[in-house]
């Protein structure tokens, strides 16, 4: 309940606020950069097609000729008299041409829009929004698995061979736990130690801007969203603001493996999670919460299952050799 309210307030801080988070500042940064140029574009594209609507063209200046020279010479010297009716064509054609320059301009104008970016869709992350990226531009794994299960061991291989940007989830919420005067570090905190999922509003923020800032910096536009979504409703909000997701990357690993790998990471990690007790607590969210998602996307068939008891070269022979098949070429 809790977790929720300060979810929603979450969400409308990041989304609308314009306080000194760096993910609605970043969100900010973005709308701002975002908004004028599409402004700029729609104003330079009325401009435009005002300027081709001015009677410049060929074609125009060879049809208003006659007729400007027809109805100037008629009256004032008695030369060149009008064929009979031609006083009709003089108030017909300046009519006939205002309409066709009209919905010339009109159907300029609706072309030109069409070939506009569609405007970014996470700052209202309202039902029916368009994703801020197209699946067609940007690759998204998620990569899922139980705490432990050796997610981000694989990840690092499949960047190191195919060139994926790696973001983890829980790597992006610790450093926003750890920002000096982050509203959300107590809370993240709270939810890490004790094995909660951070309200998802914090979290696709994070991941958006993240994704926003890889393409903006590299240009690469595969990634391997680690560790997320961990609850079915990160999931469907990822999918509706940010990006559908190609694939889901599940590795399966039986809980004692993972306690063990656990464990023996503490000693070293210095991870406030990685001690028995958030362990035991980590492994039934995921079970309770987690596993769901897995299930979802398995009935969607988009689920490639590994098996992660192998050795970490092992269990990569075997990523690579199950990518190769589902995504070929792309992977
Ligand atoms: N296949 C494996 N066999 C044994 N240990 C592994 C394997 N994969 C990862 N580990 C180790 O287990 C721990 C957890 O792995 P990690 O990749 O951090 O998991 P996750 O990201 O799923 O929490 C790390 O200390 C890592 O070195
Ligand atoms: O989408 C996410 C991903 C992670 N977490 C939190 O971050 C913790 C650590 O996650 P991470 O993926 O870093 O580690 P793992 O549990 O997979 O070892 C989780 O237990 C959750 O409390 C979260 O709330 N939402």
């Amino acid at each position: 309940m809790a977790a929720s309210t300060s979810g929603r307030q979450a969400w409308r801080h990041l989304m609308g606020n314009t306080s000194r988070q760096p993910a609605s500042n970043i969100l900010r940064q973005q709308q701002q950069q975002y908004r004028p140029a599409f402004s700029r574009q729609i104003s330079s594209t009325t401009r435009a097609s005002s300027r081709r609507a001015v009677p410049k063209s060929p074609s125009f200046s060879l049809r208003q000729q006659p007729l400007a020279q027809r109805s100037y010479s008629s009256g004032s010297q008695g030369k060149n008299t009008p064929p009979k009716g031609s006083n009709n064509q003089v108030k017909f054609w300046p009519f006939v041409i205002v309409i066709a320059l009209g919905s010339g301009g009109y159907m300029l104008l609706i072309n030109r829009q069409k070939e506009m970016p569609p405007t970014t869709s996470t700052t209202t992350g309202g039902q029916g929004s368009t994703p801020a990226f197209s699946p067609t531009d940007v690759t998204v794994l998620f990569v899922l698995g139980g705490p432990g299960a050796g997610k981000g061991t694989q990840c690092a291989r499949l960047v190191r061979d195919y060139h994926f940007t790696h973001l983890s989830a829980g790597d992006l919420l610790r450093a926003e736990q750890d920002r000096p005067g982050s509203q959300y570090g107590q809370l993240i905190k709270d939810c890490i130690k004790n094995g909660d999922i951070v309200p998802m509003e914090v979290t696709v923020a994070l991941l958006e801007n993240a994704m926003r800032d890889a393409i903006r910096s590299s240009g690469g536009k595969k990634f391997l969203i680690d560790g997320f979504p961990r609850k079915m409703d990160q999931a469907l909000k990822f999918e509706e603001v940010v990006c559908p997701a190609k694939l889901v990357l599940f590795y399966d690993c039986p809980e004692a493996e993972m306690e063990r790998r656990l464990l023996e990471r503490g000693k070293t990690s210095g991870r406030a999670d990685d001690n028995a007790e958030s362990i035991r607590k980590r492994f039934r969210t995921f079970v309770e919460t987690s596993m769901p998602v897995v299930d979802h996307y398995e009935k969607e068939d988009r689920v490639v299952k590994v098996n992660a008891t192998d050795t970490p070269d092992g269990v990569y022979a075997d990523t690579q050799a199950r990518l190769r098949k589902v995504l070929g070429d792309k992977l």
